[in-house]
């Protein structure tokens, strides 16, 4: 199915990493020190995906009512204040993603990050995490004019893993990393456990399902061995 991938393009939030513990604490902080009611964990899992504009945005309406701009400026300021200071406190990668990252290196395949979270939370969550020397390529959602779902990022993200997308595949946990892939022409997986917001559309998108990135690299070995043979 993935014959001759040389290039292999992850998401974040939700594929490589688990940030909703912290994410989490920097909508609450925020929340609170506008006297508005905490959301808890389990709702902002469900607003991440979209870049953090959208979680404060949505974090904003369903405590406020309202989606002031003058309220979005103070909350966004007390959301990305802490943020910044908190990035890893309770974010750590998925099973399996450590030992499939460096087993996918070590064949020489090309690996890059495209998310639409913001290079200022990007670049130091992945050097705090030990994962930044795995990738040539990491696109955030502030270097590009369009963000996934749109095909920039990802084409963007090949062209710096000095790839072509007929060579190239997206993993992802979201419909917005599907359509961004497709629209690209890259080949998609998709895992299970990340802030695919229950949505059923995304369990039969990709090309394929797999539990986690452990999985990962025998399926791009065997489909070596199936070309081969
Ligand atoms: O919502 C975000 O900030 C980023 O989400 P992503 O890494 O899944 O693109
Ligand atoms: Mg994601």
């Amino acid at each position: 199915m993935f014959s001759d991938v040389r290039v292999v393009l992850f998401d974040l939030d939700g594929t490589l990493v688990d940030t909703a513990p912290d994410l989490a604490a920097a909508t609450d902080h925020m929340l609170e020190s506008l006297s508005l009611p905490p959301v808890g964990e389990a709702r902002v899992r469900t607003w991440i995906g979209h870049g953090v504009n959208h979680l404060i945005k949505r974090a904003l309406a369903a405590t406020s009512g309202s989606e002031q701009e003058e309220l979005f400026e103070s909350g966004s300021r007390l959301f990305l204040d802490y943020y910044a200071g908190h990035l890893a406190d309770r974010t750590s990668p998925y099973p399996g993603v450590v030992e499939a990252l460096d087993e996918l290196v070590g064949r020489g395949l090309h690996l890059g990050v495209v998310t639409n979270k913001p290079a200022r939370f990007t670049e130091p969550l992945l050097e705090s995490l030990g994962l930044r020397d795995a990738f040539q390529a990491v696109v955030t959602g502030d270097a590009v004019t369009e963000q996934k779902p749109a095909p920039e990022p990802m084409l963007k993200a090949v062209r710096l893993c000095g790839g072509i997308p007929q060579q190239a595949i997206m993993v992802g946990d979201s419909m917005t990393d599907v359509e961004a892939a497709r629209r690209a022409g890259l080949g998609v997986i998709g895992v299970p456990y990340g802030y695919n917001h229950g949505d059923k559309l995304f369990w039969t998108a990709p090309d394929l399902m797999i539990q986690s990135l452990a999985e990962l690299p025998a399926l791009l070995e065997s489909n070596k061995a199936d070309e081969c043979g």
